[in-house]
């Protein structure tokens, strides 16, 4: 078997790194396997949280749409299910992140591999807060196919779905389990209709404190989250 997590050579090209201050930004990963309702949830937190939405599949998404060598590279590894080198994902990310009057971020679907999380951490901040998403492969899988019925995207296919789910296990779990060590985790079963999902999403970001603007207490969120949901260790 070949490596899920693998990468191509970085590219380096850095002409708009440090053009906005990130350092005051409010971060918050969303997490979980291809089709578990990131995109579903994260349109229901910006309405109610006012958060600006970046989900790094789109990002990458528009990138291949502009037919660039680089964008044919990437069009490939996503059709094979496997990840974007990080450095080009990062600095979309980056770039968008300063194009935004926001200061609080939703970034969907990213860090999915250790050394994704690794360069955003260091490059922009750590998050104050990651949602993962926890979903059956069968539900995805039945999600991800009817989405496919009328997504248009050259990925929501059975053959490259079992890749991605591949991809995530090997990858993106590390990730998970990662930050569920740092007490940064809230884990939510994504089984339930999207409104009662985002129950859950809701007790976990209201556990961010918004006292002097935003500023982020993870230590507030997991007492909360696990007291309310049961889902953490104590
Ligand atoms: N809680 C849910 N129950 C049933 N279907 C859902 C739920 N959340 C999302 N969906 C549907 O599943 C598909 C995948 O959701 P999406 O938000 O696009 O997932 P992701 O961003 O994680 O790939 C979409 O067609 C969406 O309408
Ligand atoms: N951080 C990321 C996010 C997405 N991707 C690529 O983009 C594809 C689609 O990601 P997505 O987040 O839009 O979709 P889902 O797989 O979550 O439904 C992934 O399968 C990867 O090929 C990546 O390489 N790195």
């Amino acid at each position: 078997m070949g490596n899920f997590c693998c990468h191509f050579e970085a590219r380096h090209d850095d002409d708009d790194e440090n053009k906005a201050d990130l350092s005051k930004a409010t971060i918050v990963f969303v997490l979980g396997g291809p089709g578990s309702g990131k995109g579903t949830q994260c349109e229901l937190l910006v309405k109610k949280y006012g958060y600006k939405h970046l989900s790094a599949g789109d990002l990458l998404r528009e990138e291949v749409k502009k037919g660039t060598q680089l964008g044919k590279e990437m069009e490939s590894i996503m059709k094979e299910g496997k990840l974007v080198p990080t450095e080009v994902t990062v600095k979309l990310l980056r770039k968008a992140m300063q194009a935004s009057s926001n200061d609080k971020f939703l970034i969907d679907g990213f860090p999915r591999a250790i050394d994704q999380a690794e360069t955003f951490e260091q490059d922009i901040k750590p998050p104050a807060l990651v949602l993962f998403f926890d979903c059956p492969e069968e539900e995805m899988k039945k999600r991800l196919l009817k989405r496919g019925e009328s997504s248009g995207r050259a990925d929501d296919n059975e053959e490259t779905i079992v890749k991605r789910f591949r991809t995530f296990l090997d990858c993106s779990m590390p990730v998970i389990e990662h930050y569920e060590r740092q007490g940064k985790l809230a884990k939510i079963s994504a089984v339930p209709p999207p409104d009662e999902v985002f129950v859950e999403v809701q007790r976990a970001m209201d556990g961010l404190s918004t006292e002097h603007g935003e500023k982020p207490r993870a230590s507030d969120h997991v007492a909360a989250h696990a007291q309310g949901a049961g889902l953490m260790a104590a």
